[in-house]
């Protein structure tokens, strides 16, 4: 049999090559190609094993008709398609723990730099000028940090920052008040963050709900004078608008190690006297290197050589037996976790999973790393399978797993409870004949849908002349209906309606879906 194939595309550690040629892989190492000539060659790859230069695109995928395995020697995963990988077969692998430390001290670092304008006193005092009287900075001992995004990295900056006898204050959808209490740090709403905060570090992922977190609108919300720091993602602060706020001294100083175009050519930030920056260093030391290179090879010429699979963001880690039979199973377990992460959205205390009849026999463990999966998808794009369980108990989500011996109505059934602030929320599902996953309830009413694509959930008063009034407003807006279902608890009560719609729906049609005559809810879901 031949050897596998890999392909680093990106500046990558030695030691990556040298386990993947250990291993019984041949290696190629071409870092710094176009897509162009990328698209050349990946045919001939069954491994890309890539940083955050090389982006791995619909396009890309289509010409990599080998290809098995994309690994991330890194966290974030958005220079990936991973549902055009999905689609294509191919895992998409990172290594979610091995640059964190790394991350956390260049935050500290860009931190540190602001408070003292060391980048401007040093390329003045290189130049002859000993400017010792334009520098005054300010010390940190005391002050209140604002951390948006209390995961790994944030919950490190965290640390650090008390020991620099700072106050912090985080912001996390996620952040329990248990855990909150366990970091020693206040948990607080994004209001009351702006508003306290000297400093903001930021440590989300992008995601629709980041994007510009930082906007005009919150920059205005800040204290005067607030020094911001994003060693995150590019988008989470609007750059422009934070030019504005440097300008009229609303920000006393902002240090980004990434930004919303990347490489940054150009940015309305560049100039400013109070602006610090790097070109997205900050994984980039020795040991982050050496612990990201040596994972992702080790990760990827496992799955290529014996089919183990560790930190697939796109696949259950499953051995070889259990595989078939659980495969439909975790898929349906997925859904509902997604399904009650974007309903509960939220603080969720506690999450239990009941197995009943045939899925009562089965493994609950993988069953249950799908279901926190799924969820935990919602807030991180860099939850899988392996870490999702990990992550739950980390951030103090009480989790459950229920086996009941005896058949209720179906001969199959998973159901999801989570405890949020508003009270209890559970869904349930079967799998119909030996593979198909439904929606069998949700929240106490029997309903019956499959979950998939773009879906519009909706909660109405049960009267006539309401579905006519939805399925008018989406044909009038150009969505068209792929299914429909319906259910309610008694006639004239409550009434609820699962569409699944072929595009996404925009906020506009959403707006007007909440503006319909007797609806209580509207919510677009994505599976
Ligand atoms: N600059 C770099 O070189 C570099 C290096 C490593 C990681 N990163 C990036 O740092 C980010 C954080 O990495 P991590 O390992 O800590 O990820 P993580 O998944 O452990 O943590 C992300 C946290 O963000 C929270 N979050 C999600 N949506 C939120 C919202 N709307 N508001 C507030 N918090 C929200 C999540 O609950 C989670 O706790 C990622 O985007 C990663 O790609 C950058
Ligand atoms: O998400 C990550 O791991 C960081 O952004 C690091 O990116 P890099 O590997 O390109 O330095």
């Amino acid at each position: 049999m031949s050897k596998p194939k890999v392909l680093i595309s990106d500046k990558m550690d030695p030691n990556a090559a040298r386990i993947f040629e250990e291993r019984g892989c041949d290696v190629d190492v071409k870092p710094g190609m176009t897509p162009d000539e990328l698209k050349a060659v990946i045919g001939q790859y069954d491994g890309l094993a890539i940083r955050s230069a090389t982006k791995v695109t619909k396009d890309i995928l289509e010409a990599a008709d080998n290809l098995k395995v994309v690994g991330r020697a890194g966290i974030g995963v958005d220079n990936v398609d991973i549902p055009a990988a999905s689609a294509k077969g191919v895992v998409v692998m990172n290594t979610p723990f091995g640059n964190s430390i790394t991350t956390a001290e260049h935050a500290i670092a860009m931190m540190f730099a602001l408070a003292r304008e060391i980048p401007a006193a040093n390329t003045r005092t290189q130049a002859g000028e000993w400017p010792k009287n334009d520098f005054m900075g300010v010390e940190v001992t005391g002050k209140t940090l604002g951390l948006i995004g209390a995961g790994n990295i944030g919950s490190i900056v965290a640390s650090r920052a008390l020991g620099l006898r700072m106050k912090v204050v985080a912001y996390d959808p996620f952040l329990t008040e248990e855990r909150a209490i366990e970091m020693g740090v206040e948990k607080a709403d994004l209001d009351t963050l702006l508003a306290k905060a000297d400093f903001i570090t930021l440590h989300t992922p992008l995601t629709d709900e980041t994007r510009n977190i930082l906007s005009a609108e919150n920059l205005a919300k800040t204290k005067k004078g607030v020094r911001i720091v994003n060693c995150a993602r590019g988008g989470l602060i609007d750059e422009a608008a934070l030019a504005e706020a440097l300008d009229s001294g609303q920000v006393a100083g902002a240090a980004l190690d990434v930004f919303q175009t990347e490489p940054a050519k150009d940015s309305p930030l560049f100039g400013k006297p109070n602006f610090i920056c790097t070109p997205h260093l900050g994984a980039s030391t020795t040991e982050a290197q050496v612990n990201v290179a040596l994972q992702v090879a080790e990760q990827m010429a496992d799955y290529l050589v014996n089919g183990g699979v560790t930190n697939a963001l796109n696949m259950p880690s499953l051995s070889a037996e259990e595989a078939p039979k659980l495969k439909p199973y975790m898929k349906l377990a997925e859904n509902l976790g997604s399904l009650v992460g974007q309903l509960a959205h939220g603080n969720l205390t506690k999450i239990s999973i009941e197995r009943e009849g045939a899925a009562a026999e089965l493994s609950g463990k993988p069953i249950e790393g799908a279901v926190l999966a799924g969820l935990m998808r919602c807030y991180s794009d860099t939850v899988n399978m392996v870490n999702a369980p990990y992550l739950a108990k980390e951030r103090g989500l009480d989790v459950r797993s229920i086996r009941h011996e005896k058949e209720g109505a179906y001969n199959t059934l998973i159901r999801v409870t989570v405890g949020t602030e508003q009270g209890d929320r559970s869904v349930a599902g079967t799998l119909f004949g030996a593979d198909a996953p439904r929606l069998v309830e949700m929240f106490g009413v029997g309903i019956e849908a499959e979950l998939s694509g773009d879906m519009l959930y909706i909660v109405n008063e049960d009267a006539p002349g309401f579905i006519g009034r939805i399925g008018t407003l989406l044909g009038e807006n150009g969505i068209n209906i792929g299914t429909f279902h319906l259910g309610r608890r008694q006639a004239g009560g409550e009434a609820v309606l699962l569409l699944s719609v072929d595009a996404p729906i925009p906020p506009e049609v959403v707006k007007a879906a909440c503006a319909l005559e007797g609806v209580k809810v509207v919510m677009p879901l994505a599976f």
